[in-house]
């Protein structure tokens, strides 16, 4: 269970303070695919980094699980991050590092054995659909493909959580409905609590049970998807939902997702 209590961010500059998140409060319940949409500047990278401490909160508190993140010392927090896998818009891979290097990354760093890592990223690699990348350098992957590496990557050292930073921005919708399946699947299948950041309401729509909609720093509406779609409260999540027809699978028909599976594409 992830919980953010009366968090605020404030960042200070020479340039002039930006008052980033103000009085946060929500609970991501453990198993749920949390989301926080917002347009851009609401404060939504800077809320998901204050969730692994990334951010430090200004004021407020970040528990993990019943533990308070931000009275930890940094060996601590280290421990209870490698409970915490991350997703990016860039996918951030290590462009010298093949497909089977780059997963096994973080294994090595926690020293595991050759052959477990073998054993565990041969596993990943078949949860993504990339069972025949392995010797492929990012370079000659496609976006999707490198947001399954990045996936495979985040999901190596077992974590409980898995938050997700505009992953599927960058990609085409089509390859993005792949990813977003993904998630899901790794949601059910794997149990990880997922939170994912996102200005499109579609991606809310396709994949979360709750939302949080983010206007000016501040969470506006929160509650489960199907009621803050049937029934938007704000007037923000109205123009947020508006906007939506404008968007990426306007022209593409729904029953044609149905179709499209794990590794399809
Ligand atoms: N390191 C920083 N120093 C100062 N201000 C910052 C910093 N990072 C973010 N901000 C400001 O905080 C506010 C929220 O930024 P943030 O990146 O969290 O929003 P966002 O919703 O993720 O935007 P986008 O969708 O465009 O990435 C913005 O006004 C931004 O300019």
């Amino acid at each position: 269970m992830i919980q953010l209590s009366n968090l605020s961010k404030l960042y200070e500059s020479k340039e002039g303070n930006v008052q980033a998140l103000k009085d946060i409060n929500f609970t991501v319940e453990k198993g749920d695919i949390f989301g926080i949409v917002g347009l851009s500047g609401a404060g939504k990278s800077t809320l998901i980094r204050c969730i692994n401490l990334l951010e430090r909160p200004t004021v407020g508190e970040v528990s993990i699980d019943h533990i308070e993140l931000t009275k930890l010392t940094s060996t601590q927090l280290r421990n209870v991050r490698k409970n915490i896998g991350m997703i990016f818009q860039n996918y951030h891979l290590l462009s010298s590092r093949n497909v089977f290097q780059n997963i096994a990354y973080p294994l090595e760093l926690i020293g595991m054995k050759k052959s477990d890592i073998k054993e565990r990223v041969g596993h990943l690699l078949c949860l993504v659909g990339l069972e025949d990348k392995a010797k492929h350098y990012p370079s000659q992957l496609s976006g999707g493909q490198r947001q399954r590496v990045a996936i495979a990557r985040a999901l190596a050292t077992n974590p409980k959580i898995l938050l997700s930073d505009e992953a599927t921005s960058a990609l085409d919708p089509i390859t993005s409905r792949s990813i977003l399946n993904l998630l899901q699947e790794i949601n059910e299948k794997l149990n990880i609590t997922i939170v994912l950041i996102t200005h499109e309401m579609e991606v809310i729509k396709q994949v979360c049970h709750r939302v949080a909609v983010l206007k000016d720093g501040e969470i506006v509406e929160t509650g489960l998807v199907t009621k803050v779609f049937n029934d938007p409260r704000h007037p923000y999540t109205n123009l947020l939902l508006g906007s939506r027809s404008s968007q990426r699978d306007q022209s593409i028909p729904l029953d044609f997702f149905s179709n499209v599976k794990v590794g399809n594409l």
